[in-house]
């Protein structure tokens, strides 16, 4: 479970984050979309403890992130694919973190198996991954823990097509395990296949919240939708007359 409740954010004048609430359900996947700068980052780095909100306050499994015991092990985190240690194998990363969880070898290699990255990958250094190996190593590291809920970044950033299919799969399963899943992406036609509740923000403020079927009721696909509830539709039109 994820409460956010009138989270905000600012930045001397600017305010990137503006009284947002909403809360993703155990057994659900939530899509958190919104344009470039909308505040999707800001918001899910403050529901990690990672930036202090402004006002308002996030909790996780009924606390903030920080007061878990070992965040790990109730909440796994992708937001940025690229911040793992550049020098170490897949293998030595995940290991390491299993150390911090108290999560036993053996769940290593069945990650580095689980995404792709076991054989000639997992001793490869990290500087050579490309961005899908990238991203596959940092949903290993989201999952080390077995948490019951996962708050990801992007993570289809760099996937190739059976990629992002395999974890629109993985995905689907946490959730019908009574999972919770927080998921931003700029893929639209992916989040409307994989996301079943969605929170759409534009300016730092939620424009649009609800089921997928309850926001799409109208008939249009979720570009439509999302370029209505951004008020960004008529850019669009200027640009194809
Ligand atoms: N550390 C910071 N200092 C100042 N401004 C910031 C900081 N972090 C974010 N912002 C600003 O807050 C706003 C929201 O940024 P944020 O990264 O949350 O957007 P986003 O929705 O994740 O965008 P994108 O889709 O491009 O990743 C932007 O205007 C950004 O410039």
């Amino acid at each position: 479970m994820i409460e956010v409740n009138h989270l905000s954010k600012r930045y001397g004048d600017q305010i990137a984050v503006d009284a947002v609430s909403f809360r993703c359900e155990p057994g659900t996947i939530t899509g958190f979309l919104g344009p470039n700068g909308a505040g999707k980052s800001t918001t899910l780095r403050m529901i990690c403890g990672l930036t202090p909100p402004t006002s308002g306050e996030a909790l996780v499994c009924g606390v903030p992130y920080r007061s878990l015991p070992v965040p790990g092990r109730r909440v796994g985190v992708l937001l940025d694919a690229s911040a793992q240690h550049a020098g170490r194998t897949g293998r030595e990363v995940l290991a390491l973190s299993a150390q911090v969880l108290g999560v036993a070898g053996a769940r290593v290699e069945e990650l580095l198996d689980l995404v792709g990255l076991a054989g000639p990958a997992a001793r490869k250094r990290v500087r050579g991954f490309s961005l899908g190996m990238r991203q596959r190593l940092g949903i290993a590291h989201a999952l080390l823990g077995e948490p019951e809920v996962l708050i990801l970044d992007e993570p289809a950033n760099g996937l190739d097509p059976e990629g992002i299919r395999w974890m629109r799969h993985l995905l689907r399963e946490h959730a019908a395990r009574g999972g919770t899943v927080l998921l931003s992406s700029h893929l639209l036609h992916e989040i409307e296949r994989t996301a079943d509740r969605l929170v759409v923000i534009a300016g730092g403020r939620v424009v649009g919240r609800g089921g997928r079927d309850e926001i799409l009721a109208g008939g249009g696909d979720l570009e439509e939708e999302f370029l209505r509830l951004t008020g960004r539709r008529h850019v669009i039109e200027e640009v194809e007359q």
